[in-house]
């Protein structure tokens, strides 16, 4: 349905196939043990395109801004304890004009990654406004995480860490901040949720329950860094 990034999709092999095409059957094909949908929500230009693209692809989309169409979708497979996890990510339109649209897909994600740009206050202040159309739209026990996006742009940061901490605490929610230019904490935002998710489908009476926030605040003490998570 998407139209976006079409000067990335178009790029043609050198025997003239599609890489896009050619990068959409790898994916399809991957062999995998357990499959999840999982979304990206989030005001317009606030970097779900540039996350997925980073969490995907390893790259960053820099350069002028095309707003997503309607919605598209990624597949990646991770390995979470000996397991391969699809994860099948939708990446919406962040424009009102799309909701309509994006609405549609709300309940059959198992997961939502809801994004706001640390440089940009009302992306911050309309973090509510979707947590209520996620609560209306979205399944009863969806796994949902705050990411505030673009931490390389320290200079022009509006919203402080503590802030977006609080928003997701009220919601009972984990929370990180990721830089889809730099990569940071994007790998873990999404390993987290597939855990969560493959823990949850698994999960056998007597277990301990996966502790999401416990483990991405052990990941990032292994890695050293201390600010970013809940
Ligand atoms: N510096 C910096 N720029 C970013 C980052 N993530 C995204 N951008 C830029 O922000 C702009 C919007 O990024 P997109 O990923 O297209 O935003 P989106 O949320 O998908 O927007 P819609 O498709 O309209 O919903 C682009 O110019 C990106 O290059 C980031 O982590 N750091």
């Amino acid at each position: 349905m998407s139209t976006k990034k079409a000067s990335l999709k178009d790029k043609e092999t050198k025997n003239g196939t599609s890489k896009y095409v050619l990068e959409r059957c790898a994916s399809v094909c991957e062999y995998f043990d357990i499959a999840f949908k999982v979304m990206l929500l989030g005001d317009s230009a606030v970097g779900k395109t540039c996350v997925l693209v980073r969490f995907k692809d390893g790259a960053f989309l820099g350069g002028n801004f095309i707003a997503t169409v309607g919605i598209d979708f990624r597949n990646k497979v991770l390995t979470v304890d000996n397991a391969k996890v699809k994860l099948q990510i939708w990446d919406t339109a962040g424009q009102e004009r799309f909701r309509s649209v994006t609405h549609a897909y709300y309940r059959d994600a198992q997961a939502l990654l809801l994004l706001y740009d640390i440089t940009c206050k009302s992306s911050f202040d309309n973090i509510r406004a979707w947590l209520t159309e996620i609560h209306e739209y979205a399944q009863k026990d969806v796994v949902i995480m705050l990411l505030g996006n673009k931490t390389d742009m320290a200079g022009e940061r509006v919203i402080k860490h503590e802030e977006g901490e609080k928003l997701a605490k009220e919601y009972g929610v984990p929370f990180m901040e990721t830089s889809a230019k730099t990569g940071v904490n994007v790998e873990l935002a999404f390993l987290a949720v597939a855990k969560e998710l493959k823990h949850r489908s698994a999960q056998q009476p007597n277990e301990p329950k996966f502790q999401i926030h416990d483990y991405i605040a052990s990941e990032k003490q292994k890695s050293g860094c201390c600010g970013g998570y809940m």
